[in-house]
């Protein structure tokens, strides 16, 4: 069976020569990125290569100082905190800065997606992290974005918890979608979710990784964890 490298064929994101430095310190240098609507991409890298900074660049949360980020539409994001307003309900969190007249239709749609469409006039205090997290990406998925940017998402969860969540969120890029940028540290997260792994290094994608039927997924693991430099036979730096 033939292959279909053109399956994402239009654009969630493309990204060229971008350059994003703090002050004098260059953090991101010429970087060149394409995502593909409905393409799920992971982003794995050693603590401090410049992960979230690209990941907030292509939210357009931070100033660039070189390149290009084209995004179609307003990408949107799911941080590894919830970040839901305390004194707001859960519906009118998820609605937070969207002016439609049918916002309350929505959120409930929205939260039913996520398994908590009987929670609307509830409050973000009686979540659990994991209902809470959901509550963040129905934020997310009411925007209707092109583009879903997920920082560490599932970082903070107990690991049962964790699993179901990449089902669900699998689920959802898959009817919806958005082009995903998945930031991860768990290695087995990103081959499990997606369509591309990208190893960052020091500002730039330096491998880039495609989970497949063909492809054994423990030699998919050696193969990340050697990239990333953590191998079986670790090199001094
Ligand atoms: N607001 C800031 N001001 C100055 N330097 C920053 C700022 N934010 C990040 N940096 C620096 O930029 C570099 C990249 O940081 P970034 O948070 O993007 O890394 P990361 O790969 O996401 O790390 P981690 O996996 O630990 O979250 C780091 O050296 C960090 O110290």
């Amino acid at each position: 069976m033939s292959r279909q490298p053109s399956a994402f064929h239009k654009s969630a994101v493309v990204v060229s020569n971008l350059r994003r430095a703090y002050g004098d310190r260059i953090v991101i240098d010429r970087l060149n990125l394409r995502i593909g609507e409905g393409e799920f991409v992971a982003l794995l890298g050693e603590s401090g290569c410049g992960k979230t900074t690209l990941l907030r660049a292509l939210a357009g949360l931070d100033p660039i100082q070189g390149g290009s980020v084209e995004v179609p539409g307003r990408p949107a994001v799911v941080f590894q905190e919830h970040r839901l307003l305390p004194w707001d309900t859960l519906w009118r969190n998820v609605t937070l800065g969207l002016r439609a007249a049918d916002a309350r239709e929505r959120a409930a749609a929205a939260l039913g997606e996520v398994g908590l469409g009987d929670r609307l006039d509830d409050w973000p205090r009686n979540l659990s992290g994991g209902q809470a997290q959901r509550v963040a990406l129905a934020r997310a998925l009411v925007q209707e974005p092109k583009l879903l940017l997920l920082d560490e998402p599932f970082a903070a969860l107990d690991a049962l918890t964790r699993i179901r969540m990449h089902g669900l969120v699998k689920d959802l890029v898959a009817r919806h979608h958005p082009g995903a940028l998945l930031v991860t540290h768990d290695v087995d997260e990103a081959i499990r979710l997606a369509d591309r792994i990208l190893v960052m290094r020091k500002g730039v994608i330096a491998d880039e990784h495609r989970p497949s039927a063909e492809k054994d997924a423990s030699v998919l693991r050696a193969d990340l964890l050697r990239a990333l430099g953590v191998g079986s036979e670790r090199e001094a730096a």
